[in-house]
């Protein structure tokens, strides 16, 4: 066995948490063989439904859970982490874009980047999952001077996943055979899911499926696939948006094994020309705990459009947080 690590997540008696946990606990996310201690953070009025989860994570006698450490206190709940899975902050209801939780949330990830960085592994690998991810995920790297801006990604898996799901049943196949698929720029509806290179079973999809599906359909289905949720089920994602982090950590930690995964990751150096300051879904490959963006691909008219409409949107985001920062 080897020696545990130390995994933060926030937000822990929340929807999301109430499948992630459990599912890092099972060693979805870091393996079989990788026990953990499990460093929970709630705010106090929540405190005591994370009771509640703890008394189940307990009635699950998990093999790899080495410790359980709630608490309050950002600075406790920190210490040490190795990973940290930032999810704790308001969810959007009907009728709301992402963005529109900027002001409730943003403070949010000052103050925890803060604690981050005070209190975490310097090494710390660190997820944001809270919405507006990407400019959250922004605050978080501003507040943290001693993590490494390398180690601060925000969640678009959830959207790449969505992709291939919606591809897999537009050309009859699995969506385990969908490969390549890219995720451009901003978790909301300014997303670009990019099919110009993906492959089904092998064969490129982009030549498989009319253009008026992929520009009319495909796109706005994968765009508006939240709110959808957020229609059927009164309340955001939490299954699949658990699941999907534990992926991005997963491939993150263990490698993406040569396949091609969407993360929002700092836009410093990238090879596509984008605005240098944000946290950008890029195609990405995971290797050694460190991710590479996959670089050389042609983007025609269409996608530099659409990527450039995608990163005018983080744009002004970050000019609505620029006082934070003053
Ligand atoms: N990036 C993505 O793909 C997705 C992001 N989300 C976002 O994830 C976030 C969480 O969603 P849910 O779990 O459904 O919401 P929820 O409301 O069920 O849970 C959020 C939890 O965070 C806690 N919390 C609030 N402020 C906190 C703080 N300062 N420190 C620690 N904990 C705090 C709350 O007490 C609550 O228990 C939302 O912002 C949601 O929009 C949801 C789905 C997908
Ligand atoms: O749409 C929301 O507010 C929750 C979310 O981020 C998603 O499901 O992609």
């Amino acid at each position: 066995m080897k020696a545990p690590v130390r995994v933060a997540v926030t937000g822990a008696a929340g929807q999301i948490s109430y499948s992630l946990i459990f599912r890092i606990a099972s060693g979805s996310m870091l393996g079989p063989d990788q026990p953990v201690i499990l460093q929970l953070l709630e705010i106090p009025p929540a405190m005591n439904a994370l009771q509640g989860v703890l008394m189940e994570l307990k009635d699950c006698a998990f093999p790899l859970v080495a410790g359980v450490i709630p608490s309050d206190d950002p600075n406790v709940a920190f210490k040490d982490a190795d990973f940290a899975l930032l999810v704790g902050s308001r969810p959007r209801g009907p009728g709301m874009e992402r963005s529109d939780l900027l002001k409730a949330n943003g403070a949010i990830f000052t103050v925890q980047g803060k604690a981050l960085s005070d209190h975490a592994n310097p090494d710390c690998r660190v997820l944001v999952v809270g919405n507006p991810a990407n400019t959250n995920a922004l605050i978080l790297l501003k507040s943290a001077p001693k993590l490494n801006p390398r180690h601060i990604t925000s969640m678009t898996r959830l959207d790449h996943n969505r992709s291939m799901a919606q591809i897999a049943d537009k050309v009859g196949c699995h969506s385990s055979d969908v490969e390549q698929v890219v995720v451009w720029g901003n978790h909301s509806s300014t997303q670009y899911p990019d099919i110009s290179y993906a492959t089904a079973a092998g064969k490129p999809v982009r030549t498989a499926v009319a253009d008026d599906w992929y520009k009319n359909d495909f796109i706005p289905t994968v765009q508006k696939r939240g709110a959808a949720i957020i229609k059927a089920r009164g309340a955001s994602s939490a299954a699949s948006a658990a699941n999907a982090a534990v992926e991005h950590m997963r491939d993150w930690a263990l490698g993406s094994k040569g396949q091609w995964v969407s993360m929002g990751v700092y836009s410093k150096g990238n090879p596509y020309g984008i605005d240098e300051d944000l946290m950008f879904s890029f195609p990405i490959t995971c290797e050694h705990g460190e991710w590479q963006i996959v670089g050389g691909l042609d983007r025609d008219a269409f996608s530099m459009d659409m990527i450039k409409k995608t990163e005018q949107e983080l744009q002004a985001e970050r000019e609505a947080i620029a006082d934070m920062f003053k």
